[in-house]
């Protein structure tokens, strides 16, 4: 059976590359204003974070202070040093000066088109942690199939980080098999749920003393956490968040699960 998931849920959006700067700002104001219909008191169990692109990203901060809700800025990726010559990098030095609370790390799109392998997306992870945010692990199986299979490449994937990340710090894992990434649907329930027991079975997660969460992503959308509560801990959106309304949506029916 899948294990009981820690108290506070999570969920979030990346709006990826989809958006111009002005319909990022429109879709987080409108983001704002469905929020407000929902009580800050029924959302005191979850986190929420949005991570627009890294042009958008200060502009968004700035947005999010109006809030009646704490929702952490979070960020797409990130380089694995602070500071240093690294032309067009990102340093995650930078991104926790300017507020961002959550760094997406390993995306499939990162791993697939870009060639970072386990051995960068764990020194990027550590780098997150190492300046006190929290690294939202992008893990997941290339094809869709057998249960033990998926389960192993994650396993390579989850030891590769959590060898990086100290023990302590907490850590989010977002199961994403890539099969589902863009996809009209998500996988089934039962095929995440097993394939998240798995992952939380492993030495090196359930030896941790930081909190671990585990959220699924690929096609979520509203509708989803209800069939996946007893496993996950949250939701990790791409499109079918882009619409504010759905979103929010989506927020309330994890807030309330
Ligand atoms: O970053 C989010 C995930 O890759 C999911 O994207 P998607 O919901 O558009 O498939």
């Amino acid at each position: 059976m899948a294990t009981t998931p820690p108290a506070r849920r999570l969920i979030g959006l990346s709006t990826k590359m989809y958006f111009s700067q002005s319909h990022n700002r429109e879709v987080t104001q409108g983001f704002l204003t469905h929020l407000s219909s929902i009580t800050a008191e029924s959302l005191s169990d979850v986190d929420i974070f949005i991570i627009p692109d890294f042009v958008s990203l200060t502009e968004t901060i700035n947005l999010l202070k109006s809030s009646p809700v704490p929702i952490w800025p979070g960020a797409q990726d990130c380089h694995w040093e602070d500071s240093g010559a690294f032309t067009g990098e990102v340093s995650p030095a930078v991104l926790s000066e300017v507020g961002v609370k959550i760094v997406e790390v390993g995306h499939a799109e990162r791993r697939r088109l870009f060639g970072e392998d386990d051995a960068t997306v764990a020194k990027k992870a550590a780098a997150v942690s190492r300046n006190g945010m929290i690294p939202l692990v992008c893990i997941g199986e290339q094809t869709r199939g057998d249960i033990g299979v998926a389960v192993d490449e994650c396993q390579t994937q989850v030891e590769a980080v959590m060898g990086g990340v100290p023990s302590t710090a907490e850590v989010a894992l977002a199961y994403e098999p890539v099969w589902a990434i863009g996809a009209s649907e998500p996988a089934g329930e039962e095929h995440v749920l097993r394939v998240v027991e798995g992952i939380r079975r492993l030495d090196c997660v359930k030896s941790r003393r930081g909190v671990t969460r585990v959220v699924y992503g690929g096609s979520a959308g509203p509708g989803l956490y209800e069939r996946l509560k007893t496993g996950l801990d949250g939701l990790f959106l791409g499109r079918f968040g882009h619409d504010p309304e759905r979103f929010v949506k989506t927020i309330r029916e994890v807030a309330e699960a």
